[in-house]
């Protein structure tokens, strides 16, 4: 998978080839500090470290999309997941309240900090990805004319994978593409993280120091219609030793339509997609999971290659 140095002249080029391509790659040099990274990471260990009777306490609602519990898209298979996950959306205090009622404000200020920085970085990022097809601030209308977006939606989900004893039979997370614009994903120094590659297989995604992966979501596949492929991925597990992963969602106001470029449409380049909100798309989603693009496009196009999404075998692994 590309590795990109933030900092190259030729980042541009570089992302819009590795978007193409993969629909991921890790960035370097990306400005958020090593010791932001590590409290996160100490924070996620803290929460999950807690006695379950506690972590229930900030159980998610089932019509809600933060607190703890087991990944939604789970349900869509048949191995056993062996993770549990946290997701915030918004502030964190309410929940971490109920976690830590003595010590919530320090865990608070790691997880707004990181989330005030990684909010900067998706950012940069997506007008790089936008810029690498063309598509300016001035073409975007939810942006301000300096490329902020005072309110794009975010969510974060702290992940733990812990070692598994019989790590064939399971599965730290489900095949799934995210439903974002992209994702940003901090991982521990363990690998698990794998992401689809079409004609090669799954490859798994190395830890590289300092280093964060970033996927294409499905709104930016949209937005795209179809040049930027949302990549398929999913985390292993293994026998001996415990994997942390910390995911940043990010996307448009939640209000905005998000359908296939003006610019990338034409004779012979047909809008493949219907506009849709994030949020309706998350409802689709909930229900349809994998299925939730092809449900939304309103011009068939022949399969390039087919590949079972809902394949969730271990055997495939390509280094
Ligand atoms: C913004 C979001 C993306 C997400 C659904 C959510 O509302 C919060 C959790 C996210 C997550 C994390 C694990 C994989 C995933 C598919 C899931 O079931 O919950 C993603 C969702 C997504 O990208 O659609
Ligand atoms: O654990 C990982 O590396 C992947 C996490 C992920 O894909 C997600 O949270 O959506
Ligand atoms: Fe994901």
């Amino acid at each position: 998978m590309p590795v990109i140095d933030f900092n190259d002249p030729d980042a541009l080029q570089l992302i819009g080839h590795a978007c193409k391509t993969w629909g991921a790659f890790q960035v370097v040099n990306h400005g958020i500090p090593t010791s932001l990274l590590d409290q996160t990471e100490c924070t996620s260990r803290d929460l999950f470290s807690l006695p379950i009777e506690q972590k229930l306490k900030a159980s998610r609602s089932p019509d809600a999309i933060s607190g703890y519990g087991l990944i939604r898209s789970n349900s869509f298979f048949s191995k056993i997941m062996w993770s549990e996950g946290f997701t915030v959306l918004g502030s964190p205090v309410d929940h971490f309240r109920q976690l830590w009622p003595q010590d919530y404000t320090k865990h608070c200020e790691v997880i707004e900090e990181y989330e005030k920085k990684m909010k900067r970085l998706a950012e940069k990022l997506m007008w790089l990805m936008l810029g690498s097809l063309g598509i300016t601030k001035e073409d975007i209308d939810w942006a301000d004319p300096n490329g902020y977006i005072p309110d794009a939606s975010s969510a974060s989900q702290m992940n733990h994978y812990p070692a598994c004893p019989d790590p064939d039979r399971a599965m730290g997370m489900a095949t799934h593409t995210d439903s974002s614009f992209l994702t940003i994903v901090y991982q521990n120094n363990v690998i698990g993280l794998q992401v689809l590659k079409e004609r090669t297989g799954w490859v798994t995604v190395p830890v590289i120091p300092g280093g964060l992966v970033v996927n294409i979501g499905d709104l930016l596949h949209i937005l795209s219609n179809g040049l930027y492929p949302s990549v398929l991925h999913r985390a292993v597990v293994n026998r001996s030793k415990a994997r942390f992963s910390v995911a940043y969602f990010y996307g448009p106001p939640t209000t905005v339509q998000v359908s296939p470029f003006p610019k990338l449409i034409g004779p012979g380049h047909p809008s493949l997609y219907r506009p849709i909100t994030w949020s309706e798309f998350l409802g689709i989603k909930a229900k349809c999971f994998n299925e939730a693009l092809s449900l939304i496009k309103v011009t068939k196009t022949p399969p390039i290659e087919c590949v079972d999404a809902n394949d969730d075998s271990n055997n495939v692994e390509v280094a």
